[in-house]
């Protein structure tokens, strides 16, 4: 006996009803077949079923069929009905059904070439094969999405589904490539198919897809896509957005299986931040101290809004020894050295590539304070992560704002660099393709060097997001480039960072080790949103 609960319950499919639902259908059944050539027998048998009810199904086809046999008629028996498949959609689109165990019924046609906007199409199947344990399966192929196989089992020892074993309803997305990689605009449209199995019924809805699903769906692309490169930071990126956008778990367990196996391989592990590297580099006793040049490059046109001294509502602070200031005398070293330390101490891969230089973080790139400050407990620099704690206290206090993420830059030499950018304030400003920033509201940021004296670059912005309209064609910007000594802290707001960006260029002289703490600082209601995410 079949489960009530299963799809397959009620798939008896034998009766004629189960095709034609009503003593009419029946009727204009066999006329067609009596028009086909069909025996005198076949209406008589129709003539019969005229007088069963629509519920009377298999049984009713038996006493037809005996009272027939009765009589010394001939009686062919109806086909029975082994799948039914419903497609309703909002597109011009071509469904393709391949099933094994079944074929098109007698009474149905196949599904159009076409299924058009708007309509609904539907085809009956009937068995090839009869009796228990036969299996009816097959694979839709709905234009442009990828093949969805389905089950209707009639058999104990497994079960039916559509799209993956175990299930009964399924939904698929599609949308059209996404150049993710180059950070190219995202596709604005995709589609989904709804897909329902019930008994003999599988439904069919292809529709628009909603802008949730749209965003999953290009980030699975995504994840797919780096999985099959040998680049760890680029799947952990992906898997980390995948995860957030609520990509299924089944690609995720994926992805997770095959960074396992990046990492076993050692590709976690950058050239230049393994521990010996870091070790020979990162001493406070190459540190250089030389005061370097500040120069301000401005645009040839006088009055170009670019070269304002401070454009409205801008504020750029730079606060010389400010760590100083807040840990105490020779703090810049003692952070300096215990934030090496523990990069030192931690697990392999916990400093790691990014651009032109080198991040420290929780080794799951988590940059948070709480995960920051938790790895540092976690390798014994409980010392450090007090420091890190006073230093987030002051920067809040100073310059209002609640830190929802710490960036710890490692710059082993003046060879390393951070490419001009702007920090990412909001979820509109579109991020490098590996970025998993978190996207809460900013109001600005607050920046400690430690170490080796390196020049920081300021150029104005004349684009969509900056407010300063540029002069003319020959606009040339401005551009500055500021010393930032141990222990200086710069702070930008929101309206800064809008009209600039800000970047450590490479150095022409040698340079020793250089250190920076970023804290990225979100308005009041990116903390009640944080509090909130972590409860
Ligand atoms: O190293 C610096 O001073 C700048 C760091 C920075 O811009 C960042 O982490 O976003
Ligand atoms: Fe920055």
């Amino acid at each position: 006996m079949r489960s009530s609960s299963s799809p397959a319950a009620g798939a008896a499919g034998r009766s004629p009803s189960a095709l034609c639902r009503s003593p009419s259908a029946a009727m204009k059944a066999s006329r067609r077949a009596s028009g086909r050539g069909g025996t005198t027998a076949l209406s008589a048998a129709a003539l019969v079923l005229q007088g069963a009810s629509p519920s009377s199904g298999p049984k009713g086809a038996a006493v037809a069929g005996a009272a027939l046999a009765g009589v010394g008629l001939a009686f062919a028996a109806p086909e029975p009905v082994a799948l039914r498949l419903t497609v309703t959609t909002a597109f011009d689109l071509a469904v393709k059904v391949r099933v094994q165990g079944a074929k098109v019924h007698s009474e149905s046609s196949p599904l159009p070439a076409v299924c058009a906007c708007g309509s609904t199409a539907t085809a009956a199947y009937a068995p090839t094969v009869l009796g228990p344990g036969r299996e009816v399966k097959g694979v839709l192929q709905v234009e442009g999405f990828e093949p969805i196989p389905f089950s209707l089992v009639h058999a104990r020892r497994s079960a039916p589904f559509v799209g993956l074993p175990g299930r009964w309803r399924h939904s698929v997305l599609a949308a059209p490539g996404w150049n993710w990689r180059e950070n190219e605009k995202r596709p604005s449209e995709g589609k989904a198919v709804d897909l329902v199995l019930t008994g003999l019924d599988l439904t069919v809805d292809v529709r628009a897809a909603t802008p949730l699903e749209l965003k999953r769906c290009l980030q699975l692309q995504a994840l797919r896509d780096a999985e099959k490169g040998e680049d760890y930071d680029t799947l952990h990126a992906q898997l980390a957005k995948a995860k957030i956008a609520g990509v299924e778990i089944e690609h995720i367990e994926k992805a997770e299986d095959r960074l396992k196996m990046l990492r076993k391989e050692g590709f976690h592990v950058h050239v230049g931040c393994d521990k010996d590297t870091l070790r020979e580099a990162m001493q406070w006793e190459r540190v250089s101290s030389k005061a370097l040049q500040d120069t301000d490059e401005r645009c040839p046109n006088a009055c170009c809004p670019c070269n304002v001294e401070q454009n409205c509502g801008e504020v750029l602070d730079v606060v010389p020894d400010a760590v100083q200031g807040v840990l105490g005398e020779s703090s810049d070293r003692d952070l300096f050295t215990s934030l090496v330390d523990a990069a030192l101490a931690s697990q392999e891969g916990s400093v790691w590539k990014a651009g032109g230089k080198f991040i420290f973080s929780a080794f799951n790139r988590n940059q948070s304070v709480t995960a920051l400050c938790r790895m540092l407990e976690g390798c014994g620099k409980a010392a450090c992560a007090k420091m890190m704690l006073k230093l987030v206290k002051h920067s809040e206090v100073l310059y209002g704002g609640y830190v929802t993420a710490v960036q710890v830059n490692f710059h082993p030499s003046g060879e390393t660099y951070h490419d001009q950018h702007r920090d990412i304030y909001s979820g509109k400003q579109r991020a490098g393709p590996n970025c998993t920033c978190s996207f809460r509201e900013c109001v600005g940021t607050v920046c400690y060097s430690l170490g080796s004296t390196r020049i920081c670059q300021l150029d104005t912005m004349t684009d969509s997001m900056s407010s300063l309209a540029a002069c003319g064609d020959r606009c040339a910007g401005r551009r500055e480039r500021r010393c930032l000594k141990s222990g200086e802290a710069m702070y930008f707001n929101a309206p800064w960072n809008q009209n600039h960006t800000h970047g450590i260029p490479s150095s022409e002289e040698t340079t020793g080790p250089r250190i920076s703490v970023a804290f990225l600082l979100g308005s009041a209601q990116a903390a009640a949103q944080s509090a909130l995410a972590a409860a």
